[in-house]
């Protein structure tokens, strides 16, 4: 077996993963901004990233390969979100986080090795921070802390543009206490109504680069092996934090290769809050689209090209999905994963490729194999299949669900609690599950079902 070979922004071409310390393959992802449920795009990365996680366990071996990804739990949008609702900022956070769980769970993927909490690494920050002025790399101006991007001769690289071309091309905040407009904010003063730490340069908080240059130091040191994230996060995100990094601990390389996952589009545009074309991974979770779907759909397409979500994708990927499910029922996974998927899933993440292999292996009728293989991938997890157990329910049955739970609503409503109970029951023994929510009651055939038990209520 060759090995795994990565895109690598920085470099411009397809490398050799080499680990920079064997026995210890280090991978860092930008995580998400807690505020808000994530949106299907923010999911991208997450299927991307866990593939590649699940690929270097396999290879490696899981006590080997540590990855992290982290919650930004301080950030201006944290903060209007707490103002707009009134609630405390850590009650916001966590329970965002545990959305995010729950969602990012019903799609497979495995939770990182460490998943920082920006806010459990201020002290790190201010160190680094600290460290970047004594250098001469920073400088304190009313009450910010600011890099000097002149200090830094590769600022640039990442994203192949210079300084010049940068201030040309984008927006970049101008601050009377700036001495070069693209210079970018370290550490930010708090008003008293806002989140905020002691630091030599006063009360304030970080900016959002040195979260991530920060975290990643304390969690996998001065070089590590890949650092990810959106190709939306490359420029100024991802150029800003190998400065900070890079400056801040000139022994180390920061990251090694950087790999990026193309946007999910809607209508050619990148998916996004602020351009309001988004739904949440949720809100497909609740339309009855099983989360391996949802996966199968991201791993269809390379990360590296953009991709949009269709209705017909999600069909076919469930019509594969159900029929591989059924060659697999009660068969054991092979020993290890075909060479083909694993060939291609070592050629840059192609998972498209490793798609087309497993069809091979089911038309082949090596299910041992398609079994194996597709587990390296997150596809038919046991854990995963409760939905393709859910039998199919004709029209006219689920037409008399409806109406029984509508007499249902109707009876408790006429405080005919004998009869509701009745139907409640009714529901058991056909293996009916009915789960009332603000939205009315949604009902689920579970692989118990029996509509003959609903016969004569109706
Ligand atoms: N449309 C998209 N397609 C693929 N990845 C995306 C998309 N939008 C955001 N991401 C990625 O999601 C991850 C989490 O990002 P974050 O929580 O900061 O959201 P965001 O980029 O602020 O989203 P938005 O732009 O909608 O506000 C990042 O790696 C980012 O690159
Ligand atoms: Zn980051």
């Amino acid at each position: 077996m060759s090995g795994i070979r990565l895109y690598n922004t920085r470099t411009r071409q397809v490398e050799a993963l080499v680990p920079i310390t064997p026995g210890n393959l280090r991978m860092y992802v930008c995580g998400p901004t807690v505020y808000d449920r994530a949106h299907l795009g923010n999911a991208r990365p997450v299927v991307v990233f866990d593939t590649l996680f699940r690929l270097l366990r396999h290879l490696h071996g899981a006590a080997h390969v540590t990855y992290v990804r982290n919650f930004t739990d301080v950030d201006d949008k944290i903060n209007a979100k707490a103002a707009e609702t009134g609630r405390p900022i850590r009650e916001i956070t966590d329970e965002t986080i545990g959305w995010y769980h729950a969602d990012m769970d019903a799609l497979g993927a495995l939770r990182p090795t460490h998943e920082p909490r920006a806010t459990e690494f201020i002290g790190a920050m201010i160190a680094m921070i600290g460290t970047l002025i004594e250098g001469g790399h920073a400088y304190e101006a009313e009450g910010h802390v600011l890099f000097d991007v002149r200090s830094y001769p590769g600022y640039g690289q990442l994203s192949g543009r210079s300084v010049d071309d940068m201030i040309a091309g984008a927006r970049v905040e101008v601050a009377p206490y700036k001495r070069d407009p693209m210079d970018f904010v370290l550490w930010k003063p708090s008003e008293a109504d806002l989140p905020g730490w002691d630091s030599p340069w006063g009360r304030g908080r970080p900016g959002w680069h040195i979260e991530c240059s920060a975290m990643a130091h304390e969690l996998l040191g001065d070089s590590f092996d890949i650092h990810g994230g959106g190709i939306d996060l490359q420029f100024p995100h991802h150029e800003n934090e190998v400065a900070q990094s890079c400056c801040a601990h000139p022994q180390g390389g920061f990251a090694r290769i950087w790999m990026h996952n193309e946007m999910l589009l809607v209508d050619g545009r990148k998916m996004s809050k602020s351009l309001g074309n988004f739904f949440t991974v949720r809100d497909l979770l609740d339309q009855g689209v099983p989360g391996e779907v949802i996966r199968m759909v991201f791993l269809s397409t390379h990360y590296g090209k953009p991709m949009d979500w269709t209705r017909a994708k999600a069909q076919e990927a469930e019509a594969v999905l159900r029929r591989w499910r059924g060659l697999v029922a009660g068969i054991e996974p092979a020993p290890s994963p075909a060479p083909a998927v694993l060939d291609a899933l070592c050629d840059d993440l192609n998972t498209a490729g490793a798609l087309a292999a497993l069809h091979r292996l089911a038309t082949e009728g090596d299910v041992a194999g398609l079994l194996a293989s597709a587990r390296l991938m997150g596809l038919l997890e046991p854990a995963m299949g409760a939905w393709a157990e859910a039998p199919q329910v004709p029209a006219e049955v689920a037409a008399l669900i409806e109406r029984l739970i509508a007499a249902r609503a109707e009876a408790r409503r006429q405080r005919d609690f004998a009869r509701a109970d009745a139907l409640r029951d009714a529901f058991a023994a056909a293996g009916v599950t009915v789960t009332d929510g603000p939205e009315g009651a949604r009902w689920e055939a579970t692989p118990t079902f029996d509509p003959s038990r609903l016969e004569g209520l109706g």
